[in-house]
């Protein structure tokens, strides 16, 4: 059972390494740019690992399929170094049947993941993603997925705040006007740090031949855009929001002799060129407000949901004339009651949530939401029963895993051990022969000084967990790992589960 249970935790903890692993080689060689005069990559192995060929009957044939080196190719993007384990909550539009959710779990730093999908089908498929496995790790991170059933184009205010929007294969499938609102969506509503969005390149078309029947066009995609094409659009985005970069390439080499087409899909990445990342708004504990300050300074807090909140505002600090009550919610109510609120005025404020959100819902002259009666909606769009506000999507599912965070020692313990094996690596690639590396402690302290910087303490802490410390320096040595085998270390296990983390870390580490 517990070598069951070590396995499971053991795979679980692999996956991601292994996709990185395997995936990442050919990322590189992926970047075949517009310029179709750049230099794709010379790098004779990775050529090798990603390639192409023809097959009589199946026509053009990926290596590794092309959905792999997409996903390959977007997670690339998502662990740049410049933003990598700072992207927590990352929006996925047209996500399907969740097959890149599940990679994006594992993407460093990721907390929340949104997806959006027009269609209902695929996504009571991916349910079984989902807590499916009692016995599964406990996450050390909190990772909590939401999946909603809706038109990317619209702008719903669960997408506010979100560091990445991602969206593969999606916008071929979209009406020309929805697209164009998308665009606005992501970069005009959520305003993300990145983009991601891939499309199919129309070039590459010619290369299968069962398109031909169809002017080599597929017959569920609105439009399949040339490079040029795409390269436009994506200008024309930056241009408009000139608060974003874009740069382009393609995915998906074809086989040899066939560069002049490109590559199968093309990728753009948007990057925002001064990310502040908006404020998380969440709605269901926040007073709703109504009627555009521009329009006749006044605005009404209609409702407080289910609020534990105490976000009632004061017309002064909102620069408007009138501030009416409709109707409270019970435990508004109470809250007044408690703090013996008879009027607005006197209440508690935090007004500048209240003006963060009428700036986020874009509030202007059309935008008018009303109260009436027992929670029926009405505005100048919709009429009576609007939706609530912004809130377009429906939720279909969500998910919140189980997770516990890693003790201190053990997270000082895993980045020593990196440092030590990134510095022993140099070492070997400049002497294979080196068999033993001394590393000063200050230089590992440099990577836990945001933990502690308490020498003492992490010398201990490396000593009781096998390291060989003379001085100030450890000492590395190779033989001694050569020598341990992983079956000896097993066997040295006592066959419970109580270990600590500090003890599972200490599978494979050097002994002194
Ligand atoms: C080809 S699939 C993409 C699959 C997935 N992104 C991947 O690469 O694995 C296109 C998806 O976009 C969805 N879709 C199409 N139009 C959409 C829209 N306006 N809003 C949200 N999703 C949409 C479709 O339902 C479908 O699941
Ligand atoms: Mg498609």
């Amino acid at each position: 059972m517990i070598i069951v249970i070590q396995t499971l935790v053991f795979f679980r903890e692999s996956l991601f390494a292994v996709f990185d692993r395997v995936f990442r080689p050919y990322i590189k060689h992926f970047a075949l740019t517009f310029n179709r005069n750049n230099n794709v990559s010379d790098d004779e192995e990775s050529e090798d690992h990603v390639f192409a060929e023809y097959d009589d009957e199946k026509g053009v044939i990926f290596c590794p399929p092309m959905y792999a080196q997409r996903y390959a190719a977007v997670s690339d993007c998502l662990m740049d170094e410049r933003w990598c384990g700072k992207l927590e909550k990352v929006v996925d539009l047209g996500y399907h049947d969740m097959s890149f959710i599940k990679y994006l779990r594992d993407v460093p730093g990721v907390k929340q993941i949104l997806g959006v999908d027009i269609e209902s089908f695929p996504l009571r498929c991916s349910s079984d993603l989902f807590g499916s496995d009692e016995y599964a790790p406990k996450r050390e991170t909190p990772l909590h997925i939401s999946l909603f059933q809706g038109n990317a184009a619209d702008p719903d205010y669960r997408l506010i705040g979100s560091d990445a929007v991602i969206a593969i294969e999606m916008i071929e499938h979209m009406y020309p006007h929805d697209l164009e609102r998308l665009v606005h969506t992501i970069f005009g509503f959520i305003k993300p740090w990145i983009a991601v969005i891939t499309t199919p390149n129309g070039d590459f078309n010619p290369l299968f031949k069962s398109l031909e029947k169809n002017g080599f066009r597929r017959l569920d995609h609105f439009f399949e855009w040339s490079r040029e094409q795409f390269h436009d659009w994506c200008s024309n985005i930056v241009v408009r929001y000139p608060n974003y970069t874009v740069s382009c390439r393609g995915v998906g080499p074809g086989p040899p002799d066939t560069l002049r087409y490109g590559c199968c899909s093309q990728l753009a990445l948007f990057v925002s060129k001064d990310y502040h990342k908006q404020r998380d708004l969440n709605l269901n504990s926040l007073a709703l407000v109504a009627k555009a300050p521009s329009t006749n300074n006044e605005i009404q807090a209609l409702d407080f949901p289910d609020s534990d909140c105490n976000m009632l505002c004061s017309p002064k600090k909102l620069n408007c004339t009138t501030l009416q009550v409709k109707k409270f919610s019970k435990k508004t109510q109470h809250l007044m009651a408690k703090n013996k609120m008879h009027s607005l005025e006197h209440t508690k404020e935090v007004v500048d949530e209240i003006r963060h959100l009428t700036r986020m819902l874009n509030f202007n002259n059309d935008s008018r939401v009303q109260a009436e009666g027992d929670h029926t909606w009405h505005n100048i769009n919709w009429g009576e029963n609007a939706p609530y506000w912004n809130q377009y999507y429906q939720l279909v599912k969500e998910y919140t895993y189980p997770f516990e965070p890693k003790s201190e020692e053990c997270r000082i313990l895993d980045l020593i051990s990196d440092e030590i094996n990134r510095v022993v690596d140099m070492q070997c690639d400049e002497d294979m022969d080196v068999n033993k590396v001394e590393i000063p402690i200050h230089h590992l302290m440099r990577v836990v000084q945001h933990i502690t910087d308490d020498v003492d303490r992490v010398k201990d802490l490396l000593e009781w967990n096998g390291y060989e410390i003379a001085g100030d320096v450890v000492i590395y040595s190779r033989l001694t790992i050569d020598t341990v085998s992983v079956n000896s270390h097993e066997n040295e296990w006592p066959d419970n589960e109580t270990f600590s983390d500090v003890n599972k870390w200490f599978i494979g580490q050097p002994t002194s």
